[in-house]
């Protein structure tokens, strides 16, 4: 029947985003100063949690961009060694004849910074320069480590292309390694044909020259084979640790993608904000003009002030509200104020409020409870004391906000305790019910009813809860406490009152257990929606599960104890009072009598049937 599930609701699903700072990381190496890294950091962290995970992430960033530029450097001082121990023909043949890209050109990275005159060293160094830059420099180890002190996609791309020059880097080594074995072989082929020529002079000589000459070469190519492997072996590591390096920068390229989506809806929300400041200035504009009409050049662009609207801004009484509501007004003007949630407690009152708050043509007032006509006027609408009214109009239902928006929303408030006290009589004889229309006739009032043994169990929940009296105070069993209060919390008494002082066509009634049926909310919403005047469609979510018991007591509420007689005992207490809301609904035609009370014999059925045998029960 219920949705057991809670709902979150729409007003509270807000991100709120740190910052909305307009530079994403991706572009961060374009900024100098790196405020940019700084704002989206702030949100990454908000999005991400533990600031101390960041600083985790950024060092083993920095550790494995050390690691790498360590590794690259060892493996170039070792390249090094190797092509200077070939001959100096073999170095030059691979300087000059090996077509070598841009990218592993020496000195590459100094003619790039003549270039770019406005990228100072520091900059440079930080590795702040942006994606070509990185790849233009990527396969001088210098420029490969400076480029990882960058971050973010940056950072990404740095180090696949630093993982891919890395790779082409080794393959390059090795080649020269191989072009420079190849010299080797052929000046050995070199050095035997010289030798075929001279023997004249002396063979011997020769022969021992070729032999040790052939141990020499012998030895070179085992002293070079040993610096391929070593410089294979560095390249590998080096590979490693680039490798390392990406896995990094892809994990930082994720935070970065939830950085920019966080960026964006800060982005979307600020635009939001400034479209409401704008149609608010719009709004205001359009007052400033009506109330100079005669300024110069002056040419209204809205329609002058209702009657209406100019009587209410006077108002600081309930009795001004009722004279100026005799005023003309403009079609789609609300009335001030529009409608009442008059209760009953615990019977969804709160997601009702919250539903209809958030309607674009409905204004809420400061606070869901001001409970002015049964607080602070003592349930006599005329006995309210004019301080007070004042108050209420101006601070608590915001007349000067529905003023603003020219009267085209409607202003309402929802006071649980209105509905139950309904009969209970003011000292000139009305009821609080009559009191109220001869205060506000135009008001329209809106009630939800919950099975009453289910409704005074919530509410004694809720009063347990909150440690405030309740009638276990007075009574030692809860059967008792029940069996003694119900009568008083009946629903004919007051929505009779109620109907005796208001025309029916201003009062609806809801049957809470109808209400927040899922098959069934919609239908009640669109028919609250259209009773009001406002767009039934709007707003576009479901009702809320609010204000649960659950979610006070931090777990689903246990069942009452009580045994099945004593449950039996409470239906016939209460049956009563059902019979005769039953009768006013058929009488006033405000609902189908025999499906509103089918609902509730359903609901004292299912806790019947959840009796143990021996008659225990745990009632819902
Ligand atoms: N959508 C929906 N579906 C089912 N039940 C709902 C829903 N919204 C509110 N509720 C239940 O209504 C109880 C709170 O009612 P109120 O907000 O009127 O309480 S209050 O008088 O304003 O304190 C409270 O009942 P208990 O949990 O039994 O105490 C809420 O769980």
């Amino acid at each position: 029947m219920h949705r057991g599930a809670s709902q979150t609701h729409g007003n509270g699903a807000t991100l709120t985003p740190r910052s909305s700072a307009g530079v994403t990381p991706r572009h961060r190496g374009a900024v100098p100063g790196n405020k940019a890294r700084d704002a989206a950091e702030a949100i990454w962290m908000g999005i991400e949690g533990s600031p101390s995970k960041d600083a985790q992430l950024r060092r083993s960033r920095v550790n494995g961009r050390f690691m790498f530029t360590v590794v690259g450097l060892a493996a170039t001082v070792l390249l090094s060694l190797a092509v200077l121990s070939n001959s100096s023909t073999s170095a030059a043949s691979w300087q000059f004849h090996s077509p070598q890209p841009d990218s592993v050109v020496p000195g590459r990275r100094h003619r790039k910074l003549e270039r770019e005159p406005g990228l100072d060293q520091e900059q440079f160094s930080a590795g702040d320069g942006d994606e070509e830059q990185h790849s233009a420099g990527a396969g001088d180890q210098e420029q490969l480590s400076a480029g990882d002190d960058g971050g973010g996609k940056v950072e990404g791309g740095d180090a696949d292309t630093a993982q891919d020059d890395e790779g082409a880097e080794t393959e390059q080594r090795l080649a020269a390694g191989a072009g420079s074995e190849g010299l080797i072989d052929s000046s050995g082929a070199e050095t035997e044909q010289p030798i075929d020529a001279d023997t004249q002079q002396g063979a011997a000589e020769a022969a021992k020259e070729a032999h040790t000459s052939k141990q020499q070469q012998q030895e070179q190519q085992q002293e070079q084979q040993q610096q391929k492997e070593q410089a294979v072996a560095v390249g590998e590591a080096a590979a490693q640790a680039a490798e390392q390096s990406a896995v990094q920068a892809a994990e930082v390229d994720t935070q970065t993608a939830a950085a920019q989506a966080a960026e964006q809806a800060a982005a979307q929300a600020a635009a939001a904000e400034q479209a409401a400041a704008a149609a608010q200035a719009a709004l205001d504009d359009g007052y400033e003009q009506e109330q100079q009409p005669d300024a110069p050049g002056h040419k209204a662009k809205r329609r002058k002030k209702s009657a209406y609207h100019r009587a209410l801004e006077r108002c600081v009484t309930l009795a001004c509200l009722q004279e100026a509501a005799q005023q003309e007004r403009y079609k789609g003007q609300f009335l001030f104020p529009h409608f009442f949630i008059l209760g009953w407690q615990k019977s969804a009152t709160t997601s009702l409020f919250h539903h209809l708050k958030d309607h674009p043509e409905v204004l809420m007032p400061v606070e869901k409870e001001p409970e002015f006509f049964s607080y602070d006027c003592g349930y006599d609408a005329r006995g309210c004391p004019p301080e007070m009214q004042q108050e209420y109009i101006e601070e608590t239902l915001h007349l000067s906000r529905a003023l603003r928006h020219n009267l085209n929303r409607a202003t309402f408030e929802g006071s649980t305790h209105y509905a139950r006290e309904g009969q209970r009589l003011t000292p000139n004889g009305d009821t609080f019910a009559a009191s109220m229309y001869k205060v506000l006739p135009w008001v329209r009032l809106i009630a939800s009813m919950r099975e009453p043994i289910s409704r005074y169990l919530s509410m004694l929940g809720h009063n347990l809860d909150k440690n405030t009296y309740t009638c276990l105070n007075k009574h030692d069993s809860l059967f008792k406490c029940l069996e003694l209060e119900l009568p008083w919390n009946n629903y004919s008494m007051p929505i009779q009152s109620w109907l005796d002082a208001f025309p029916k066509e201003q009062l609806l009634l809801l049957q809470y257990e109808s209400l927040t049926a899922e098959d069934k909310e919609a239908e009640h919403l669109t028919a609250v929606k259209s009773f009001l005047g406002v767009d039934p469609k709007l707003p576009a979510v479901q009702l809320a599960h609010s204000n649960t018991r659950a979610d006070r007591l931090g777990h689903a509420p246990e069942g009452w104890p009580m045994l099945k007689w004593q449950y039996e005992r409470l239906i016939e207490v209460v049956r009563p009072d059902v019979d005769s809301l039953a009768d006013i609904l058929t009488k006033y035609g405000l609902a189908d009598a025999n499906a509103w009370v089918a609902e509730w014999e359903k609901a004292w059925q299912t806790n019947l049937d959840a009796c143990t045998p021996d008659g225990k029960c745990s009632i819902q």
